[in-house]
C-alpha cells in the first residue's frame, strides 16, 4: 500500500547559476519560486498499480524522488506499510567507483536490509541482472543497460511492498525489458502496489489498474488508464482549457476538438458479413462522414483500432496515405477506409480523428474515441498465435544453403 498526502514542493530558480552565490553573500533575493508539485494526493491498494502521466515538467519526476526517499517535500507526507523501491533515473543510488557487487550490498543496506539479508540475495540479484562477468568491475564501466538492469534487479529482490517503476525500464533490450514485466506482473499478482510512471500510454493502459494525470504538479484525474489517456491526449492537444466547452460542444457527438470538422456519420461492416462481427481475414469497409464548419485547408483522417485492453493495434490516415483533402465551410464528404481484418479473435474498437498533418498535436478538430465497435470471429486463413496474421511463407529444403546469421549453441 502507498499513500500520498498534499505533497507539496517548491523549487528555487535562479536567472544564472552565479545568481546563487550572490544571493548568499548578498542576502538580497535573487530567485523566483517554482512549485514543482502542489498538494498532489493519491492512494496505491495492495496489489493495485497506479500510473502516472503528464506532460514534461508536470512533476513527474519530483513525486517518484519524494516517493522514494530521494527528495524531501516541503509539506505533505508519504506512508507506506513497508519499503518502497524503485528504478529511478537511471544510476541514483549507485556509486560510480564502486564495483556492481560492492554497490548491491551498499544500495540493500540503505534500503535497510540487513547484511545477512543483503548476502542471502547477492547471487539471485547477479543472476537476475545477467551480470555475472562483469559484477566485480566498477559501475562506471557499465554501459547504461547494464545500470538498468543491476538497478532493477537490486530493487525488485529487496521485496519492497511498493515498487516504482520510470522510464529507466526503456533503456534495457527487448529480452531484459520481457524479463522484467513478467517480474513485475509476478509481483503484482503477490499483492504488490506499483506506481509507473511512463510516456508509454500503451504501457500504461496494459499494466495500470488506474491512471493518474499530473499537470503543473497537481492531479488533474484520478482514474481509470483509458480515461486518463483520452485526457492526457487532450491535453497535448493543446485543448485542456477548452474541455468543458468542447464536452458541451459534441454533447450529441462522441468526442472533443475545435469543431472546424466533424464526423457526422461511421458505421463499419465486413465486406461478407455485413456486420460488425467478421471473420479474421475478412475484409471490412469503413464509412465515414465529414462535414466542415470552417474552412480546413489541410484535413488528415485518421483511424485507430485497438484491442479490449485498449492497446494501439493499427492505425492509419489520409496522411500516411497521401491523399490530400481540404474542405470549405458547409462541405460534406464521403470517406472510405477498406481494411483486411487479419487480427486475432476477440473485440476491437475503432477510434476516428480528424487533425491537420500527420497528428493531432497541432490542430485537433474532432477526436472521437471507440467510436466503432468491431468483433472478429472465426479465421478465414490458417489459426496464429498473437494479435494480428503476417503474410507469411515456409519453404523447406536442404540444409546445405548459405550459413545461417545467428547459429544457436551447440548446433
Ligand atoms: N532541482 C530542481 N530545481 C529547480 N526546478 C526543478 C528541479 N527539479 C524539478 N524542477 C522543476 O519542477 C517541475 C517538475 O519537474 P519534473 O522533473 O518533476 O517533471 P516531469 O514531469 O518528470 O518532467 P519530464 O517528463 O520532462 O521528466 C519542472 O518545472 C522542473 O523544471
Amino acid at each position: 500500500m502507498l499513500e500520498v498526502t498534499d505533497l507539496c514542493k517548491q523549487f528555487r530558480l535562479y536567472d544564472q547559476p552565479v545568481d546563487r552565490l550572490k544571493e548568499a553573500i548578498t542576502r538580497r533575493t535573487r530567485h523566483r519560486l517554482h512549485q514543482g508539485l502542489n498538494g498532489v494526493s493519491f492512494r496505491v491498494a495492495p496489489g493495485e498499480t497506479l500510473g502516472v502521466i503528464g506532460r514534461n515538467g508536470a512533476g513527474k519526476s519530483t513525486l517518484l524522488k519524494i516517493v522514494t526517499g530521494v527528495m524531501m517535500p516541503d509539506r505533505g507526507r508519504v506512508h507506506t506499510d513497508g519499503r518502497t523501491t524503485g528504478l529511478l533515473e537511471l544510476g541514483t543510488g549507485f556509486n560510480a567507483e564502486l564495483t556492481g557487487r560492492q554497490n548491491i550490498i551498499a544500495n540493500g543496506l540503505l534500503l535497510g536490509l540487513t547484511r545477512r539479508e543483503v548476502d542471502e540475495r547477492v547471487d539471485a540479484i547477479i543472476d537476475f541482472a545477467e551480470l555475472d562477468a562483469f559484477i566485480d568491475e566498477p559501475v562506471r564501466t557499465y554501459s547504461s543497460g547494464m545500470v538498468m538492469r543491476l538497478g532493477f534487479s537490486s530493487a525488485i529482490h529487496a521485496e519492497p511492498s511498493c515498487f516504482v517503476v520510470d522510464e529507466a525500464l526503456s533503456v534495457g533490450d527487448a529480452h531484459f525489458q520481457q524479463k522484467c514485466m513478467r517480474r513485475i506482473r509476478d509481483f503484482q499478482a503477490r499483492g504488490g502496489s506499483i506506481l509507473f510512471v511512463s510516456h508509454d500510454l500503451n504501457a500504461v493502459k496494459m499494466l495500470c489498474d488506474r491512471a493518474v494525470v499530473l499537470e503543473h504538479g497537481t492531479v488533474m484525474a484520478d482514474t481509470t488508464p483509458d480515461a486518463a489517456v483520452n485526457q492526457y491526449n487532450r491535453l497535448i492537444s493543446g485543448r485542456e482549457e477548452d474541455t468543458e466547452r468542447d464536452h458541451a460542444a459534441f454533447e450529441d457527438g462522441f468526442g472533443y476538438g475545435t469543431g472546424a470538422a466533424r464526423v457526422v456519420g461511421a458505421e463499419l461492416a465486413g465486406e461478407d458479413s455485413g456486420a460488425e462481427t467478421v471473420a479474421s481475414g475478412e475484409w471490412v469497409n469503413i464509412r465515414l462522414v465529414i462535414q466542415a464548419e470552417h474552412p480546413v485547408p489541410d484535413l488528415t483522417c485518421g483511424i485507430l483500432l485497438r484491442d479490449r485492453f485498449g492497446q494501439d493495434i493499427y492505425g492509419v490516415n489520409t496522411h500516411y496515405l497521401e491523399e490530400r483533402l481540404a474542405l470549405s465551410p458547409d462541405d460534406c464528404i464521403e470517406l472510405r477506409f477498406r481494411i483486411c481484418a487479419e487480427l486475432a479473435s476477440g473485440h476491437y474498437t475503432l477510434t476516428v480523428a480528424l487533425h491537420s498533418a500527420e497528428n493531432h498535436l497541432e490542430n485537433c478538430y474532432h477526436w472521437c474515441d471507440n467510436l466503432l465497435q468491431l468483433q472478429v470471429a472465426g479465421v478465414r486463413t490458417h489459426p496464429f498465435a498473437g494479435v494480428c496474421r503476417l503474410p507469411t511463407e515456409c519453404a523447406i529444403g536442404s540444409a546445405e544453403g548459405p550459413m545461417f546469421k545467428k547459429r544457436i549453441a551447440g548446433s
